[in-house]
């Protein structure tokens, strides 16, 4: 398959044109864009971690970030919403995957946090497809060591600030709390959105208050809608490096049953994307998006939300770098 696309020198190049080219024929890139190795380097790089080993019930979200690829052929290169086209504005390319040990999570998050520093190291920001949540904490870790201690944004149905599973401290139910404790997150922007559903008991809300996050429940976007939710969390991250962490199901398991803990009561997937549009003038300096499970996927419904969220999040970057540039 030959990209159609013959930019100018030093002119991104953008996705496979399907206008000639079949969007189901080829091999799926994310928004079927260049390879980061037929590109060389790149401002932001979509990264898969096939990693589901942090896993505290259904596995299987090793094979999201391909089923996000997958879904993403629809994706089209102009994005009405934020008024922009974002594989123009700055080079998005796929990295592919990072190879993280499936028999040892210690060795594994060593290999993320490393592969995330190669990428981060040559200027660009990443956008990682998931994987469990594990992977947050050396992406954080990654992202710290360029930035300092980062905003975070966590949409999730969870808190995932758990201390131990069965003695194991890295876990998909325990990222932040780690993070905390390693100082690499700014404890005056940190906000979980989309919580709810059971706890272990009130004392998961007091300690995670006291890590310094804030909570907007998934019936507080509901009641107050995406508009001041949005404003709201934009005044709490003002212009810090802000980091979003997006687990797939802080949205209701109608909108995404493809998922490992699903939850009842989630946002839709227009709410999560219009908050997420609303954030459009963060400093967001790279982001994931985790816990796509497409066995228990239908009609491709997780992955396509999925696709769309990574696309506005990417939007937002290259709008960023462009206007970073004039
Ligand atoms: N990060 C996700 N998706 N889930 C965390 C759930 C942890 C638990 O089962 O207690
Ligand atoms: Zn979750
Ligand atoms: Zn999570």
């Amino acid at each position: 398959m030959t990209p159609q696309n013959s930019p100018a020198p030093l002119e991104p190049r953008g996705p496979v044109d399907s206008s000639r080219i079949p969007r189901y024929a080829g091999p799926a890139t994310f928004a079927r864009l260049p390879r980061l190795d037929e590109v060389g380097t790149t401002d932001i790089a979509v990264v898969g971690v096939p990693f589901d080993t942090g896993v505290s019930y259904r596995p299987g979200a090793r094979f999201g970030g391909n089923a996000i690829r997958e879904a993403s052929r629809l994706l089209r290169p102009y994005n009405p919403a934020q008024d922009a086209s974002p594989f123009a504005l700055a080079q998005v390319a796929d990295a592919g995957d990072i190879a993280a040990n499936p028999f040892n999570i210690d060795e594994a998050v060593e290999t993320i946090e490393a592969a995330a520093d190669d990428l981060l190291g040559t200027g660009a920001r990443m956008m990682t497809l998931g994987g469990d949540h594990t992977i947050a904490l050396p992406l954080l870790r990654s992202v710290a060591k360029k930035h300092g201690p980062v905003a975070l944004l966590h949409f999730d149905a969870h808190l995932d600030t758990w201390d131990t599973y069965f003695g194991a401290e890295y876990t998909h139910g325990t990222p932040f709390r780690r993070a905390v404790e390693e100082g690499i997150l700014d404890t005056e922007a940190l906000s979980h959105v989309g919580t709810r559903g059971p706890l272990y008991g009130k004392q998961d809300l007091t300690d995670d208050e006291k890590m310094g996050f804030g909570i907007v429940t998934s019936a507080d976007v509901m009641r107050r809608g995406v508009d001041e939710i949005a404003d709201q969390l934009r005044q709490r991250v003002g212009d810090r490096p802000l980091y979003i962490s997006i687990d797939i199901d802080v949205l209701d398991p109608a909108h995404a049953p493809g998922t490992g803990t699903p939850e009842a009561g989630g946002l839709t997937s227009r709410e999560l994307l219009e908050i997420i549009r609303g954030l459009s003038s963060c400093n967001l300096v790279s982001a994931d998006l985790v816990e796509v499970a497409p066995a228990y996927d239908h009609a491709e419904i997780t992955s396509v939300a999925a696709s769309h969220a990574a696309y506005e999040l990417t939007t937002i970057m290259s709008r960023q770098i462009a206007a970073s540039r004039v």
